[in-house]
This record gives C-alpha cells, structure tokens and sequence, in this order.
C-alpha cells in the first residue's frame, strides 16, 4: 500500500520510470526520489581552478532555463568583487531594491556567510568544490604567473624553495600563491606546516565550513561529484551534464618533480587539510545519499549523455585551442601563462539544438554578460555607453593591474 498509493503522486517531473519493488533498499530509494523536490535555491561558492566554470555553466543553464533570478555582481562585473570579503551590496538589485528575489549566486567571492545570507532566501543549498592542492597549485603558478609573488621566478619549484624569503602576503593579488581555498572560504590564508597552531586553524575552518555548507565536492570526483549534487538538489540527469570548460591545452601543462608534490603540501598545508577531511566526507556522502552501486551506473550514464551530446554539439568532436576558435563569443578568456581552450559548435543542428548547444560552451564571461542583459536591461544599456565609465574586471581579481 506504502509503495503504490501516494508515492506517485509526489513524482517530480523528470522522474520517468519507477520499475517494481524488489527489495527493501529500492523501495528506499524510491521514495527519496519520489518525495524530493527540486531545489532552486542555491549558493555556491565559486572556488579557483577547481572546476568551478563548469558548475557555473551548469547552474547558468538550469537557471536560465526556468527563468529563476540570479544574483548578478554590481555593473555588469564577472565577480563579487573578489578579493574583498563580500557584502550583500555587491550584488545588482540590493542596494535599489529592484530584485525581490533571488534564486542563485555562483560567481568568485570571497565568502561571508552572514553577507551572503542577506541576499538569499533562508531554505537556501549551499555548496562548493576542492582541488587536491597539488594539481591546483600547478594550475594556478601557470594562470596567475603574472602576480608578484611568481612574476621573477622561473618554476613552482624555485618559488617553492625560495617562498619565505620571497612572499609577502600584503601585496595585491599575492594571496592567489597561498591556501588559495582557504582564502576563498573567507579564512586567514597565512599558514604553512610550521605554523605553530596550524591544526587549531584548520580544525575551526574545516567546522565553520561544515556548518555553513550542505555539501563539498571534489574536483577530482567530478562525475561523481555531479551524481552526488543531482541527488541533494533532487535534479535530473540531464541537469547536471557538461562540457569541461576552462581547461588548459597540454602545452601549457607542467609535470611536477616528485618532491615537489610534498613541498606543496607543506607550503599549503591548511588547504590540505581541509582538502583530505572533505575528501574523506565525499566519499561518505556518496554512501548515505547513493550508494556505491548506483553511482558506478549514474556516472556511466551521465558520460554516455554527454559523449552523445558532444556528438552531436560539437564541430571538433572536443576542445580546441583559442586559436582554432570561429566565434569569438565562444572563446574563453585567455590569462597568465596558460592557453585556455574551448569549442566550435557542429554547424549541421538545428536551431532548437544550437541554443541548447550554445549554452553549454559558452564561457563564463560571456553568459555572465548576457544574463545581466537579460535580468537588467536598462543597466546593461548603460554600462555600454562610454560615458558611463566601469572599472573593467578580468577574471580572477577585481581591478586586476
Ligand atoms: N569537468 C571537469 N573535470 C575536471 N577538471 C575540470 C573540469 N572542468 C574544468 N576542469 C579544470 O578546472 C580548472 C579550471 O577551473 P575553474 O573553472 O575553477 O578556474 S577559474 O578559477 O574560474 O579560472 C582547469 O584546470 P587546469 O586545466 O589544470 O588549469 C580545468 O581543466
């Protein structure tokens, strides 16, 4: 009676087949699915090189899609005025109060929680993402090579070996080169393995991110990691499928020397903390919320959808070099010493499958612009008038020089 009667009822709409029961842990999981709702109400914190421009284009899309309300940096900017701590005010619609609602906020801040909330409904889903530090660090030392603290030395390893003497943590923009994760939560980032209360620091960092958080996940997971957020925000599998957006061609990629991994480590060591607790409590989550099982079949089938969707949206079959890129409002923002490589749309789709095609490789900057066009266009006529003068924001920093 349990099984067949109300449950039903509750489906939501992308719940297509149900099957018959056949032990108690499908009945389970049946009726999680079919009592959820989908959530639209979401935060996230937009971390660096974590993979985050691709759950962005996510959440952009599934937005955008059901015309929700996306909280917008202030004329037209990319970011929440990082790095500066955020405050509600940064957001277009507060301070004139011409937005009564807002659904999501995805873009680089650096997080406070309280701020945050002022902006956000209270039944708010809050959620991040974590690099392993190693391969992050790697991919920032290229990025960002141009910030003080990495423009005279020649490798990772050399600043790695020289940091104390060279790092200086009060010059602008340097706080990219340290426990850039950390930063970005909103905690002190000065802390190395030799700090004396290093294990305190982290032990509170990794609390108030657990408190302030629903789920973290992990770049390196990120299949997964797409699986485990479908099922907490009760979306389908469609929802959650995408191209890998912001990545860097092999060229500009440098394999580390074998210890410099362990100097990583230690240079970042509140960031690799915290990396290995929620690493350690993904895996725990994938347990509670999916089961190992059903996410070795979900992960299969989110790959199979997007092998067919690159199929059938891409001219090139994958990513290519900026270089190689037709449409101009297609191709990533190029930074640093890195080549950012993006996509060519196949050219023989229809127009319905354009748009949906479009959207999933358009990069950040770009659908940024656009949604504040569409959410604000009188302001977004404005900020193209010459006389009306907006510092311009470069990804990674507010009023980057
Ligand atoms: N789907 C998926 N899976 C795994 N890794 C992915 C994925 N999408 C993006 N990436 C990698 O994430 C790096 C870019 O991160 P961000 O988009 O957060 O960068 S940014 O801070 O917004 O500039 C960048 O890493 P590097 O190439 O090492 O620089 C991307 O390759």
């Amino acid at each position: 009676r349990y099984f067949f009667s109300p449950v039903t009822l509750l489906l939501p709409k992308h719940v297509t087949s149900l099957g018959l029961p056949g032990s108690l842990a499908h009945i389970n999981s049946v009726h999680t699915k079919s009592t959820c709702h989908p959530k639209s109400n979401i935060f996230f914190l937009k971390t660096h090189k974590t993979a985050s421009s691709t759950i962005l284009n996510i959440l952009y899309r599934y937005g955008e899609s059901r015309n929700l309300t996306f909280a917008l940096p202030l004329n037209k900017h990319s970011q929440l005025f990082y790095p500066f701590f955020f405050a509600s005010h940064f957001v277009e619609g507060v301070s004139s109060r011409s937005v009564r609602e807002f659904h999501i906020m995805c873009n680089h801040m650096r997080f406070t929680k309280s701020e945050v909330a002022k902006v956000m409904p209270e039944d708010t889903f809050y959620f991040s993402i974590l690099r392993h530090p190693v391969a992050m660090m790697e991919s920032i030392f290229i990025y960002y090579k141009s910030i003080p603290a990495f423009h005279k030395t020649r490798s990772l390893d050399s600043f790695l070996d020289s940091s104390w003497r060279n790092y200086n943590s009060s010059v602008k923009n340097n706080h990219y080169a340290h426990n850039i994760l950390a930063f970005d939560f909103g905690f002190d980032n000065n802390a190395a393995a030799d700090t004396e209360d290093l294990e305190e620091r982290a032990s509170m960092a990794i609390a108030a991110i657990e408190r302030d958080f629903h789920l973290i996940l992990i770049s390196e997971y990120f299949d997964e990691s797409m699986i485990l957020l479908k099922h907490a925000l009760c979306w389908s599998l469609e929802d959650v499928v995408s191209f890998k957006l912001n990545s860097r061609s092999e060229q500009t990629r440098h394999p580390l020397l074998p210890n410099t991994a362990e100097k990583i480590k230690r240079w970042n060591a509140l960031d690799w903390r915290i990396y290995l607790h929620f690493n350690t409590t993904f895996w725990h989550k994938v347990d509670s919320l999916v089961g190992q099982e059903q996410m070795k079949r979900e992960v299969s089938q989110l790959r199979e959808l997007q092998a067919k969707l690159a199929n059938s949206c891409l001219k090139d079959g994958g990513a290519v070099d900026p270089s190689q890129i037709k449409d101009a409002g297609l191709k990533p923002f190029q930074y640093g010493a890195a080549v950012i490589q993006g996509y060519n749309l196949n050219p023989h789709i229809d127009r319905q499958t354009k748009i949906k095609c479009q959207r999933l490789i358009t990069p950040e900057l770009q659908y940024t612009d656009r949604l504040y066009t569409q959410q604000f266009p009188e302001l977004a006529a404005k900020c193209m008038d010459p006389f009306f003068s907006v510092p311009i924001s470069i990804p990674g920093s507010y009023n980057f020089t």
